[in-house]
């Protein structure tokens, strides 16, 4: 293998640009709108490309939009992973969902007790978190099986689909129902509530009231609940369904989640384990996809393996790797980049920036980055360090707002970190990778299924910028190749600490 240009080699960073992804100019392009002088000269003065970052470059379905878990994996796993969604997808295409048999047991035990299965999960095809349509091959499957008493706990998005569109999925799941011949909406609720991730358990506690004690507000029609909210589908306030009748969870029931990923329904689950334990309550309990709960929850679908990755390489070649994130990114710089690995290798060190009460995305969209910045300058300054590993979460997590304005602003805060960071890496001899993990904020507007134009906070299928900004200030020669994917990233950045890449790697060093 040829050794990078000299200008190149050495210790270095890699930035992680959460949301950074390319479309061209447009009124709703927050990217655009910005004034980033810094991220505009990067793409122009230094080698630069696109990166795949969306469906089945990086393991997903053809046309799904990208990700941060499956970003930072594939990232850090130098490959495409099968990730969580394709495999559920998979699986009820060639039946064996269907026929799992810990499904069926599950199944055979509840309709004989003459016991009810509850379903819980998020109803939207957004993708990231759920698709509603798996919710229709568990119902499918709950009608092979006879079991008649099954309770839909519905939770709304308007996050990673356009807010104002839950009406519409709940009518879908109607049509399941109707369809499958069994199945009922009991409870509707905002992920707000029940996805919250941040630790707020006053919010967790209201879904789990309602899904495990039926304690919510009661209404005639799931429009009804949805129209109670003020802030959207996200913050749907719990809602009871008279018309479905007592849904609360008994001992010897059935639950099953149908949410793939774990990150924002473990808090949740985690809660609704507890309560119902303490409540002297014993249930069967499955998941679509693994999740990382406090009790493991039998998965119907097993994870990728994603070992072989950035990390054992470091870790392997004795090189030592700073992690920067704040909070809302920290597992992505360190679990999810090592491969959904907890171990915390020798010669890794982990930072956690965290900031101070509640966050307000939008009042305040520079979020912690001066401290974040600072971490990571310091990390580059010493001569321990081979490779400082960074999140800049702020285009992402104030993009997931939809406020345009927020948007460009912390566009604007990132690209003076990123100023900040390149002189850093200028002072210390180090060369820089800078990438996104999936687009969102350069499409903030998405058409609804009715035609109309509405301000849209979640991700894209965009490639995303991948530039390496040489280590010395000299005119390179190196151009990097047309097409990429988050699964060179690793390969490269290897190349660039002179090692080469890992055997389990098929992405390639692109310099
Ligand atoms: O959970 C979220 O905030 C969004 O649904 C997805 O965003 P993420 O993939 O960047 O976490
Ligand atoms: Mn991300
Ligand atoms: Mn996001």
């Amino acid at each position: 293998m040829s050794t990078p240009e000299a200008a190149f080699a050495g210790p270095g960073i890699l930035l992680v640009l959460d949301g950074w992804g390319q479309a061209p100019a447009a009124d709703d392009n927050a990217l655009a709108l910005a004034h980033t002088p810094v991220l505009d000269e990067l793409v122009t003065r230094f080698p630069s490309t696109l990166a795949d970052a969306s469906g089945e470059a990086v393991g997903l379905l053809a046309g799904t939009v990208g990700n941060s878990e499956i970003g930072h994996m594939v990232i850090g796993a130098g490959r495409p992973l099968p990730y969580d969604s394709l495999l559920a997808q998979q699986a009820i295409d060639n039946g064996t969902l269907r026929a799992h048999p810990r499904l069926g047991t599950v199944l055979d035990k509840t309709a004989a007790a003459g016991r009810a299965l509850h379903l819980i999960g998020l109803c939207s095809d957004g993708q990231i978190h759920a698709h509603v349509e798996h919710l229709s091959d568990l119902l499918a499957a709950a009608a092979a099986h006879q079991v008649s008493r099954v309770f839909i706990h519905a939770i709304t998005d308007g996050r990673d689909v356009a807010d104002h569109t839950s009406p519409a999925y709940l009518a879908q799941v109607a049509e399941f129902t109707d369809r499958a011949g069994t199945g009922r909406i009991a409870t509707v609720i905002g992920r707000g509530y029940a996805m919250d991730k941040a630790g707020s358990l006053d919010l967790t506690e209201q879904a789990v009231a309602l899904v495990a004690d039926g304690r919510g507000t009661p209404v005639d029609s799931v429009d009804q609940a949805v129209a109670a909210s003020e802030r959207g589908d996200e913050w749907v306030p719990a809602s009871v369904l008279t018309a479905t009748g007592d849904a609360a969870i008994t001992d010897s029931d059935a639950v099953v989640w149908f949410n793939f990923r774990s990150d924002r329904i473990q808090q949740f689950a985690d809660r609704l384990i507890e309560h119902l334990t303490a409540t002297g309550r014993s249930v069967d309990m499955l998941s679509l996809a693994q999740y990382d709960t406090r009790a493991a929850i039998p998965a119907l679908v097993q994870r990728a393996d994603a070992s072989g990755g950035l990390a054992d390489e470091l870790a392997a070649a004795g090189l030592r790797s700073v992690r920067v994130a704040e909070a809302e990114k920290f597992e992505h710089v360190t679990y999810y980049i090592n491969g959904r690995d907890a171990t915390v290798r020798d010669v890794e060190e982990h930072v956690r920036i965290t900031g101070e009460g509640k966050p307000d995305y939008i009042a305040r969209p520079q979020m912690n980055l001066d401290r974040v910045t600072a971490a990571v300058v310091q990390a580059a300054g010493r001569a321990d360090v081979d490779l400082v590993v960074a999140n800049l979460a702020n285009i992402d997590v104030v993009g997931h707002t939809g406020h345009l304005a927020a948007t460009v602003t912390a566009c604007e805060a990132t690209d003076a970190a990123v100023g900040q960071i390149l002189g850093a890496a200028r002072d210390s001899g180090r060369w820089v990778l800078a990438v996104g993990d999936h687009g969102n904020a350069e499409k903030m507007t998405k058409q609804a299924p009715d035609g109309t134009v509405r301000p849209y906070g979640g991700h894209t299928t965009n490639p995303v910028p991948l530039v390496i900004v040489p280590a010395r200030e000299i005119r390179s020669a190196s151009t990097l190749p047309e097409k990429a994917t988050l699964a060179d990233v690793a390969p490269t950045v290897l190349h660039l600490l002179g090692h080469k890449p890992g055997s389990a790697m098929t992405g390639r060093p692109l310099l």
